[in-house]
């Protein structure tokens, strides 16, 4: 049997970085940055205010009350800005820049508005209300890091530095394939024996939420011939193809029996639990991976082993989900010799499971936030006990 690990590493050696591609700051949104991103300028790029008010010489301000000439205007987007004449000030508005000469701005609030003459009422902590040439970030030095994800504030940083473009890797185009003989498009009339086919969405939606591109393909019987002829077809288009079912020890196994005979596939059994048999290789020199098809086998192994090959891919500089430590809510049991990904619902530090380990609850994988993982040397866990959850984003809410 193998491990988690190693089928981890066989399934990640069949993905290599993707390569680059230039795309606009809109279609970089939830991509991966490929290079490190340079600002080109600095941020702020010029001494300016944090406040409107008057920009003042703080020595001719203080001790308050005084009254003092407006000398000139500094809307936001002045570029002519005169120094600060002795004696006077200058209106400024919150991001204009700073006039040579005046170390502090004092805001509206402190004095009463006046345009021609102002009088400043009270006067702000010296150096206040300033924002300075590249606190935030010097011209030159790296604003974005190779392998972050690109979300609202890294564009935003991204346009803040003269970004026009981004450098990011090409989606791995991926193709999802169930199989089996019982399936029926969901909403079509369901005969005894038949169940509506759920990996297809359920997987594709886990490739989008790692980054690449998914194509359901339809569904196909327990058919070597009808199988080999559906994949054929697509194949030649894609970065890695997913089937789910028919790769356990059954007499139908249609993946396990078109793939086994091309000899490009490898089929085994990993010590887990949902997630036992697994198969991975080449097909026409494309990548596949092949899933049990439990809906919840399907959906853990494609966390375990899919999703972190593929942002890993994707150049992402942490591939993993999150990880936390939670303390058990009520006791649990896990077969020896398997590590066991069960569903839990996390909650403030605390974890509770939710579902048996039946590879068939689906219902309960869809009110899970996270796995708790059990680890292959334990058995019995008391309430109380710490486990190691991961996180499963975007079911946390
Ligand atoms: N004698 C043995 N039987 C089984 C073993 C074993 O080691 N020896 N392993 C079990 C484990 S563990 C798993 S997991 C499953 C994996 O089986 P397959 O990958 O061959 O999947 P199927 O038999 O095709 O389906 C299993 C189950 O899931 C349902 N299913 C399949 N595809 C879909 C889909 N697209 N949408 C919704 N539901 C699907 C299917 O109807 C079955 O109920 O094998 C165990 N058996
Ligand atoms: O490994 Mo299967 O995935 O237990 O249900």
């Amino acid at each position: 049997m193998r491990t988690v690990e190693e089928h981890q590493a066989v399934v990640a050696a069949l993905l290599p970085p993707l390569p680059e591609e230039e795309v606009s700051l809109a279609a970089a949104h939830n991509r991966v940055l490929a290079r490190d991103v340079r600002a080109s300028v600095a941020l702020p790029g010029f001494d300016n205010s944090a406040m409107d008010g008057y920009a003042a010489r703080w020595s001719e301000v203080a001790p308050p009350p005084v009254r003092l000439p407006v000398a000139d205007d500094i809307p936001a987007g002045r570029t002519d800005v005169v120094p600060l004449a002795p004696g006077t000030v200058q209106r400024i508005m919150t991001g204009a820049p700073l006039p040579d000469g005046a170390d502090v701005v004092v805001p509206v609030e402190l004095t009463d508005g006046g345009t021609d003459v102002v009088e400043i009422r009270d006067s702000p902590a010296a150096g206040t209300h300033l924002r300075h040439a590249g606190e935030d970030i010097a011209a030159g030095a790296v604003a974005l890091t190779a392998g972050s994800p690109l979300g609202a504030a890294q564009l935003g940083l991204a346009a803040a530095v003269g970004a026009r473009t981004l450098p990011v890797r090409r989606r791995p185009r991926v193709l999802v394939l169930s199989t089996g003989s019982e399936l029926v498009e969901p909403g079509a009339p369901l005969l005894p024996g038949q169940i509506y086919e759920s990996n297809s969405a359920l997987l594709a939606a886990a490739v989008e939420d790692a980054g690449g591109t998914a194509r359901r393909l339809h569904f196909v019987p327990d058919d070597v011939d009808q199988f080999l002829a559906t994949v054929r077809a697509e194949l030649a288009t894609a970065d890695l193809l997913i089937t789910s079912g028919g790769v356990s020890a059954g007499a139908y196994e249609v993946v396990k029996d078109a793939f086994a005979a091309l000899g490009t596939v490898e089929f085994a059994k990993v010590a887990m639990q949902p997630g036992g048999p697994q198969g991975a290789g080449t097909v026409d020199g494309v990548p596949v991976v092949t899933l049990p098809g439990n809906p919840v086998s399907s959906f853990v192994s494609f966390e375990v082993f899919v999703r972190p090959a593929l942002r890993r891919a994707l150049g992402h500089a942490a591939p993993g989900r999150l990880r936390a430590p939670a303390v058990l809510t009520a006791p649990l049991r896990s077969p020896a010799g398997r590590r066991q990904f069960l569903r839990g619902r996390y909650d403030g530090g605390l974890v509770s499971q939710v579902g048996g380990p039946g590879s068939h609850l689906v219902a309960h994988l869809a009110r899970a936030n996270c796995l708790v993982v059990v680890p292959e040397d334990v058995t019995e866990l008391p309430a109380g006990a710490q486990v190691d959850v991961v996180l499963i984003e975007g079911a946390l809410q």
